[in-house]
Parts: C-alpha cells; structure tokens; sequence
C-alpha cells in the first residue's frame, strides 16, 4: 500500500517548468529521502504533495492525514514552550497532548522557556514535536536539518526514527547532507533538474549498483556489457559507477559496494541516467 504517489506531476511557474512529469509511490512506512541538487524542484515537490500549491497537471494521492515541516520552521520567538503547545492543540483537532509533554520533557526543556532563548537545535525539535503531535500518517519535512550542527542532526534524525518505530508512519523529507540519511532513510528519490532520476528502496538500488575499477583499456568492453551511471577515466585506471552486473571481468578488476552516498553523487552527475522503479516496486 502507497502511503504517497504522484502521476505525471508537473508544475510550471510562469514560463519555467520547476517539476516535469514526475510519477513515483512510496509505500506506507517508509522513510524516504528527496535529494537534488538546488532548483532541482525539491520544495515544489513538496508543497505539491501536502496541497500548499496546485499542480500545473498531473496527480497527488496522499493516504490519510499529513503534516509539513517546512524550511523556516515556523515558531513564534515570544511564545513561551507551554503556549506553543497549547497553540498546536487548538489549532489541530488530533493533537496527542501527551506526547507533545513527554517529547519536551525528553528534551530536557522546561515549558515556560522561550523559543527565542532556545539553540537552533533545539528549536529543530520543538518544531518536529509540532507536527509528530499531529500524528499523521504522512510528515513530510523540508530541510529539517539545515542550520543544525552534527550531533543536533543526528539527535532531530533519532527522535525522526523512534516516532516512525512507535507509530507506523511515512516520513518524506528532504536534504542536501546525503550522510545524515545513510542509515536512516530506506527509500531514496533523487530529482535533478525538476525530473525524478531514482526512486526505489535504498536496499535494493545499492543491490543493484556497483563500482567497478580496472584497466582503461578494457574500460569500454566493460562499460558496454552493462548500464553505466557514472564514469571516471584517469590514464590508466578507470572507475564505473554500473546499474546491473556485467558478468566476469578480469582479474585486474575489482568491484564494490556502492553506499548512498556514492550512489546519489553518481546520478547527480550524470543528469541523464535513470533508475526508476519497476512495475512492482511502484505497486507495492
Ligand atoms: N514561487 C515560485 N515562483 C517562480 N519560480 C519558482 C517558485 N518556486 C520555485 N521556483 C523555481 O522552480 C525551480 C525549483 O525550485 P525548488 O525551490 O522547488 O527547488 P529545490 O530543489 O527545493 O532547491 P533548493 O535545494 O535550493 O531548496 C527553481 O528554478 C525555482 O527558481
């Protein structure tokens, strides 16, 4: 069951095409992570799927209730912690009050600080306390990692995970720090340039792919038994980022697992490639 699908999705502001026929589904459950290099249609994407803007053509489906985390996280410095929580109750009919009070009391916070007296950090996780306490079934989350430091991503990724843990929901969100989502994110979607390159389960993409290093002679029989993504040529070595198997090689190659990291730079550079989901991913 898909917890997001989008068919054909585009989205055109004035004469320029910000997102072009994008049609992917991520089933329910899933943590997916939206990558792209800046323009790429990231945040129209986004906007799209939780219905801020209307599509120029095409279709959102979204199963159930869904919340949006957007980029400036929007807080009101002269509130009190105690008032923005009372604020998010009157303001949402499905509030979980106490899972708003036991996530700021894990935070070590008291409820009459300021937001304004808060680090970024720990702003991040007010905010996220926000919409958990919604309880959607869809969070989707623009750039919630943007300004914080190192441990403050990794703690707002945990506090991310434990809420998927506890309540089965699906999170989309997006982010430029491919690191931060190694681990924790299993579905990957990589826009580039408005048009959905990658879609699929992290598993099985990293399956899939592999790095290859060997002779530069043999490079071109290599790189024709298979579908070469990326491509580094230096004199006398060179190195094929390849979606599938090229059968034997011989024994000056070597061949390695990709990691997302290797994965997502690899498509970013190569705009054209595609990895795309088959039928029964996209029916899952
Ligand atoms: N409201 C708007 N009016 C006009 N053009 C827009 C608008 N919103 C987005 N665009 C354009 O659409 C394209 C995609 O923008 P979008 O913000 O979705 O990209 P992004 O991937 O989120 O980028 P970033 O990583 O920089 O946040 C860009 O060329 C942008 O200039």
């Amino acid at each position: 069951m898909n917890a997001f699908s989008t068919t054909g999705l585009s989205k055109r502001f004035r004469r320029k095409w910000a997102l072009r026929d994008c049609s992917l589904a991520i089933p329910r459950g899933r943590v997916a992570a939206l990558v792209g290099p800046n323009g790429a249609g990231k945040t129209t994407l986004l906007r799209l799927a939780v219905g801020l803007i209307r599509p120029t053509a095409g279709e959102v489906t979204a199963a159930g209730a869904v919340a949006f985390l957007s980029q400036e996280k929007p807080l009101y410095q002269g509130f009190t912690l105690a008032e923005t929580m009372r604020f998010g109750r009157e303001l949402n009919p499905s509030w979980d009050g106490d899972l708003a009070t036991a996530r700021i009391a894990e935070l070590g916070l008291s409820p009459k600080s300021k937001i304004g007296a808060l680090s970024g950090g720990q702003r991040a996780q007010v905010a996220l306390t926000l919409v958990l306490a919604k309880r959607p079934e869809l969070l989707v989350l623009d750039e919630p990692l943007s300004n914080l430091d190192p441990l403050a991503r990794h703690e707002v990724m945990r506090a991310l995970m434990a809420a998927v843990a506890d309540s089965g929901m699906t999170v989309l969100l997006s982010s430029h720090v491919v690191s931060d989502l190694e681990n924790t994110c299993d579905w990957l979607v990589v826009l580039n340039r408005g048009r959905v390159q990658v879609s699929g389960a992290v598993d099985d993409l990293v399956d899939e792919h592999r790095l290859l290093t060997g002779p530069a002679a043999e490079v071109d029989a290599v790189a024709a038994r298979t579908e070469v993504v990326d491509r580094a040529d230096a004199a006398r070595q060179s190195t094929l980022l390849v979606n599938g198997d090229p059968g034997p090689l011989s024994p000056q190659w070597t061949r390695r697992a990709v990691g997302l990291e290797d994965l997502v730079l690899a498509y970013l550079r190569s705009p054209d490639a595609a990895a795309l989901p088959r039928p029964t991913l996209t029916s899952a």
